[in-house]
């Protein structure tokens, strides 16, 4: 089976069933999708588990300015379910960074003179790396970021470019066009400069799941992930819609927690393999996932703590989200 285009909300885990044939066509699609997220995800039942077996994720970001975004992102792939997380960032951020966690392994190396060589010691580790949270613009860091990009590409490890690093990216296209293994995550913003750069040309609002598959088709290929009222992710051949509840509360932040979960359920699914994703691209069933997820998050955070909700609200959120719509 392959996943076709899937637009319908589920409204707290019951699905709104409309009369339509599209609509339960639809639902069908959805239920399935729902699925797909539950085969990868790794049973916790073997007493055999090593550490670092579900997920040793790499942050790349973190300056002087920002120091939550990459905390978000690392403390939410721990939450899904990584085991370790390595955050890579400036040296001065790095501090700040520990003080949040004892459970983020930190490394204050982006902003030396070899951080590329500093980050390779740890890539051949990392089953997934996320680039870009907190990063900056910073010419150094961005520099040394490219290097980190090229490294990583040339060892297959597959990589969510977020914030910062989409900056980047839409500075230089070529640096990721064709990676079969890279998933953008633009925000609504985000994606028109990457739209402008690649497509030079400005982009159709009124179609932004076409705008979406044209992207990911200008960028060879790659997975795209517009997020916004609702998430569109497209791998150039077909689109998932994500309507998962969430709410209006739009708190800065949770971008990073899509990016920290989509990391660690990136190497999940590719980890699973095609059987487990029935012939679907493992990429687009774990974004799908990753939006639904964080959407969740935001809805049941929104319940209890309305206009005062703030994205660590939401990490709180992780544990019951995800029992709710992936444990069977
Ligand atoms: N606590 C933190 O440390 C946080 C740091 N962040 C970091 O801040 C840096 C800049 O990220 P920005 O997202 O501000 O990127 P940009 O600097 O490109 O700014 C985008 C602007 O667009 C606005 N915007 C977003 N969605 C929009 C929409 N749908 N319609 C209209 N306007 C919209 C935002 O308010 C923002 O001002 C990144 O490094 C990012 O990771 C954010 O992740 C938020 C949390
Ligand atoms: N209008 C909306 N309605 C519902 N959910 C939304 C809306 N806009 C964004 N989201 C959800 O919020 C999450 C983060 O998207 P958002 O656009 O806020 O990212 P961001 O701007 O990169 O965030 P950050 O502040 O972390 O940088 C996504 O899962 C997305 O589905
Ligand atoms: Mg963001």
């Amino acid at each position: 089976m392959g996943v076709r285009c899937v637009a319908i909300r589920a409204c707290g885990g019951v699905l709104q069933r409309a009369l339509s044939l599209h609509t339960a066509h639809a639902t069908k699609d959805m239920e399935n999708l729902f699925q797909l997220v539950r085969n990868i995800v790794p049973a916790l039942t073997s007493s055999k588990k090593h550490k670092g077996q579900d997920g040793r994720i790499g942050i790349v970001g973190g300056c002087q300015e920002y120091t939550g975004a990459p905390y978000f992102a690392g403390i939410s792939a721990l939450k899904v379910g990584a085991d370790l997380t390595h955050v890579f960032c400036a040296r001065e951020a790095a501090p700040v960074i520990k003080s949040y966690s004892p459970e983020l392994i930190v490394h204050p190396v982006l902003d030396s003179s070899n951080a590329v060589e500093e980050v390779e010691k740890w890539l051949p580790r990392l089953h997934a790396l996320v680039v870009g949270p907190g990063l900056g613009r910073d010419d150094l860091l961005l520099n040394n970021v490219r290097g980190i990009l090229e490294s990583t590409k040339a060892r297959d490890i597959p990589v969510v470019i977020d914030a910062d690093g989409l900056w980047l990216v839409a500075q230089q296209p070529a640096l990721i066009h064709g990676y079969h293994k890279a998933i953008l995550t633009p925000n609504h913003v985000e994606f028109s400069r990457l739209w402008e750069a690649v497509l030079s040309s400005p982009m159709d609002s009124n179609d932004l799941r076409g705008s979406t598959l044209k992207l990911s088709q200008a960028l060879g290929n790659i997975t795209v992930v517009q997020k916004g009222e609702q998430d569109l992710i497209s791998n150039g051949q077909q689109v998932l819609v994500c309507n998962q509840e969430g709410s209006s509360r739009r708190c800065g932040g949770q971008g990073d927690l899509l990016s920290g979960s989509l990391g660690v359920m990136v190497h999940w699914a590719l980890r699973a393999g095609p059987e487990k994703t029935n012939g679907s691209s493992p990429l687009l069933v774990a974004a799908w996932g990753a939006c639904t997820l964080t959407r969740e998050c935001n809805r049941q955070a929104f319940q209890k703590y309305g206009r005062s909700t703030t994205t660590t609200d939401m990490i709180t959120e992780v544990g019951t989200a995800f029992s709710r719509l992936f444990t069977t």
